[in-house]
């Protein structure tokens, strides 16, 4: 198999505070994970706020670097000092989604600029007929059409829309893997799920492999192939979607599920978890333990022999 992502022991800290006082936050610690390019998969990240994911796809991206350890892409060091030329190439390989499209998207720009100045920069052309159809292209894999989008601004659409007008400009390059950061969390509960199934469609017609990351579990389980689930920089738990969140093993991940507001509990007026539980796994925060694979395929961070 071919490897399109390798993520070998990656670190980042980040030095905090002045001259005095000099303080270090570990935003992720050895985390190592691939991705294969013949097998495109939603690879889906989990965790707290503050857990690591946005540092980690930062550095897949290129927007920061490793402390330590090292990433490859398409077996070639993911360089931010790489000549002009390899970078942009990489760029198109490697997308983008953020979490809030209303940011993404300047209020006083009509939408089709940015699809187009992507194509300009990726496409490497200024032919007004090229560009026009690698945007309607481009929209039409996410559900829309130019003739939809031409004209309007980001306000004149629903969140949903623009996120998909967002999707559909990282789209433009045809890259092979696109970084998703909370790509649903801003936008309305009722239209979520279509921009989760479009990531699903994405990957089964498209073969574009996806890194989602969320702190959602039901969305996760829902379009996951493998996942991590992150604690404090540490990844605690990693495998097989439903395998790990059908039976988390590692005590972050079992309080994480155990932490999903189900209607039933609600309803029967249940909103605590349980207090050992929430103990167990705050005793492993900060522990640095090992990754022991499991029979069923899952690694999970063990503190003694596991
Ligand atoms: N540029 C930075 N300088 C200093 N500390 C940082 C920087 N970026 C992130 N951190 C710290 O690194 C840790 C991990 O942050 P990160 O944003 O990666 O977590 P996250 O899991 O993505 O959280 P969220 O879900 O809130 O976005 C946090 O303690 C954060 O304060």
């Amino acid at each position: 198999m071919t490897t399109l992502l390798d993520v070998r022991n990656v670190s980042k800290r980040f030095a905090m505070g002045g001259v005095f006082g000099r303080r270090s936050v570990d935003a992720v610690l050895d985390a190592s994970f691939s991705l294969h390019t013949e097998t495109p998969e939603i690879f889906t990240i989990i965790g707290e706020s503050g857990s690591g994911k946005t540092t980690l796809a930062r550095m897949i991206l290129g927007l920061e670097d490793p402390s330590a350890g090292e990433i490859l892409f398409r077996g070639q060091r993911i360089d931010r000092r790489a000549p002009r030329a390899e970078r942009l190439e990489f760029m198109a390989n490697v997308q983008p989604v953020f979490q809030n499209p209303f940011e993404a998207f300047n209020p006083l720009k009509q939408i089709e600029r940015y699809l187009e100045s992507t194509a300009r920069r990726f496409l490497g052309t200024g032919d007004r007929a090229v560009i026009d159809r690698a945007m309607d292209e481009a929209l039409q894999k996410v559900g829309l059409s130019l003739k939809e989008v031409r004209g309007r601004f980001p306000h004149e659409m629903s969140g949903g829309q623009l996120q998909r007008c967002a999707i559909a400009r990282a789209l433009i390059p045809n890259p092979p893997l696109l970084i998703t950061d909370e790509p649903v969390s801003m936008v309305d509960a009722s239209l979520r799920m279509s921009i989760v199934n479009l990531l699903k469609t994405l990957r089964d017609e498209l073969k574009v492999s996806v890194i989602y990351i969320t702190h959602d579990l039901a969305t996760a389980y829902y379009i996951s192939n493998r996942l991590i689930i992150m604690q404090r920089g540490r990844i605690v738990e990693m495998g097989d979607a439903r395998t790990v969140l059908d039976r988390p093993e590692h005590p972050y991940s079992q309080l994480l599920k155990a932490s999903v507001l189900s209607t039933d509990d609600a309803g029967a007026g249940k909103l605590d978890t349980d207090p050992a539980m929430a103990e167990r796994a705050v005793a492993t925060t900060g522990q640095a333990g090992r990754l022991v694979e499991r029979d069923d395929g899952r690694s999970v961070r063990v503190y003694e022999e596991g």
